[in-house]
């Protein structure tokens, strides 16, 4: 590889998952922004993912206070239009000024089904629209202590992309996720994270180009909070957080946004 991780620019990304609806949405980016003043947006990406039926209200407080957070949603459909009832499409999230949509989380590969091949219709569904996929992958517990993590995540993230340019799967972001550590407050360790990652990222130089493995940005995910983002995000291949839990709580977001900023604190 031959960017440092330095050059990638840390992401954090808050999925609020099926919380706050749109007045407690407005009220809580309005603290993030407070909580996190414009210097920080230099050195950290950070992008707030709520549920689909507050993005109009995310839109209009982003708009209007010129904020330099961006927004997303957790889901897309894979198809354009059509008859999918209570499906949301690619190009509706665009034109809401989503910048982010999650792919492939694992609350939806679980409780929704989702396999690779979905994954990979709505990531490319993602990209048709313009928007950045946040792909997800990660192992559950059974395959953590059966020691095969590593080729599970490999096999995941090669199935998710399957078929993708390297100049496409360069528009991604990839999220590691061990499914034992979502919600659980059980973090993986920076050095499990790193060890992952850095497969992750060998996999993208293979199936794209070194160039592209160097660029993508990986993140980690899983009971990530201000305490625990600094090691882990001071990882060689990890490029930032998927938070879940603590992207809830503006100060402790916000926090956690400076860290990976390299600090100040606010
Ligand atoms: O998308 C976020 C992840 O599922 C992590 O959630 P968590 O930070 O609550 O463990």
């Amino acid at each position: 590889m031959t960017m440092a991780a330095s050059a990638r620019k840390p992401l954090i990304a808050g999925n609020w998952k099926m919380n706050l609806n749109h007045l407690e949405a407005i009220a809580l980016v309005q603290k993030i922004a407070f909580a996190l003043p414009a210097k920080y947006f230099d050195k950290v990406d950070v992008t707030v993912i709520p549920p689909f039926t507050d993005i109009r209200s995310v839109q209009t407080v982003v708009d209007g206070d010129k904020l330099l957070l961006t927004y997303g949603a957790q889901d897309l459909s894979q198809h354009d239009s059509g008859a999918y009832t209570g499906e949301i499409s690619g190009a509706f999230l665009a034109k809401l000024g989503c910048t982010h949509v999650v792919v492939g989380h694992s609350e939806r590969r679980t409780l929704h089904a989702e396999t690779d091949e979905i994954v990979l219709a709505k990531t490319k569904a993602a990209l048709k629209h313009g928007l950045t996929p946040i792909v997800c992958i990660g192992e559950g517990l059974d395959v953590r202590e059966s020691g095969e993590h590593v080729a599970y995540n490999v096999a995941q993230i090669k199935g998710s992309l399957a078929g993708l340019s390297a100049e496409d799967i360069s528009k991604t972001v990839i999220a590691y996720e061990p499914v034992w550590a979502i919600g659980t407050g059980r973090v993986a360790s920076a050095e499990d994270a790193q060890e992952v990652n850095s497969a992750i990222r060998a996999a993208i130089a293979e199936i794209a180009d070194d160039a592209t493995a160097a660029g993508i940005r990986i993140l980690y995910g899983g009971s990530v909070n201000a305490k625990n983002v600094g090691d882990i995000v001071g990882q060689n291949d990890v490029d930032g957080a998927l938070v879940g839990g603590a992207s809830l709580k503006s100060d402790e977001f916000a926090t956690l946004s400076a860290i990976a900023a390299g600090g100040p604190l606010p």
